[in-house]
């Protein structure tokens, strides 16, 4: 048997029951004898990115993995997943049941179309950095420290911490704009400067 790979896969939902489906969709990834959970992120709550207008609220979070499938059985895999949740792809970027994106697969680097490596679009996606540097505060991407490239990110600001209700979401920003109106946030150790 192969030697284990570690990846990170990211989670995303914005119909249905949200918060369900991923705890589902986190146990259907591990379901398998050759993959292994290492970690889990908080659930965050997050403006849409691109796509139609006026769309709901995501949930997103991110998982550690270890597994001896390939790159390519994995990416089916998690396909299969989302096909369990019924997912189905009508819009680009539209709302979904589920999204299961392999964000890093050890450090392989792919440009095929059907499976680039890194994501190409992760490092400036707060959906997915910032709950990545909350499951390890320690991430790299591309050289650079996940953390940072978080707060950097444009939807940064669009973050909320997910209380596990399914409803509007919290009052109190991560990324968002705070009580005093400033675009300050602060979470755990990650924080944004102030602009100047
Ligand atoms: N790292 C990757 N993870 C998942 N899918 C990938 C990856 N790289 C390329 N793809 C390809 O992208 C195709 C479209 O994926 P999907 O429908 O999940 O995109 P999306 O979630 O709407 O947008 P985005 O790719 O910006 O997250 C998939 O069929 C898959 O083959
Ligand atoms: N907030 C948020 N926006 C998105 C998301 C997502 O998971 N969360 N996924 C997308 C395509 O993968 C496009 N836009």
């Amino acid at each position: 048997m192969s030697e284990p790979t570690k990846a990170i896969l990211a989670l995303g939902s914005n119909l249905g029951e949200r918060n369900d489906t991923l705890s589902t969709a986190v146990a259907d990834l591990v379901d398998r004898p050759e993959v292994r959970l290492l970690g889990v992120s908080p659930v965050v709550q997050t403006k849409a990115v691109g796509g139609p207008a006026g769309q709901p609220d995501f949930l997103n979070m991110v998982i550690a993995v270890e597994t001896t499938l390939g790159p390519y059985e994995l990416l089916q895999h998690c396909h299969d997943v989302e096909q369990k949740h019924h997912r189905v792809r009508e819009v680009r970027w539209g709302p979904r049941t589920l999204d299961v994106d392999i964000i890093t697969y050890g450090g392989l680097r792919s440009d095929d179309p059907e499976l680039i490596l890194p994501h190409p679009r992760a490092a400036e996606r707060a959906f997915v950095l910032y709950p990545w540097a909350q499951l390890d505060p320690a991430a790299q991407l591309n050289g650079e420290s996940v953390a940072e490239l978080a707060v950097r990110a444009e939807d940064f600001a669009g973050l909320r911490p997910f209380d596990g209700f399914d409803g509007d979401g919290a009052a109190n920003g991560v990324g968002a704009a705070n009580g005093s109106g400033k675009a300050g946030a602060e979470a755990g150790s990650i924080t944004r400067a102030e602009p100047a």
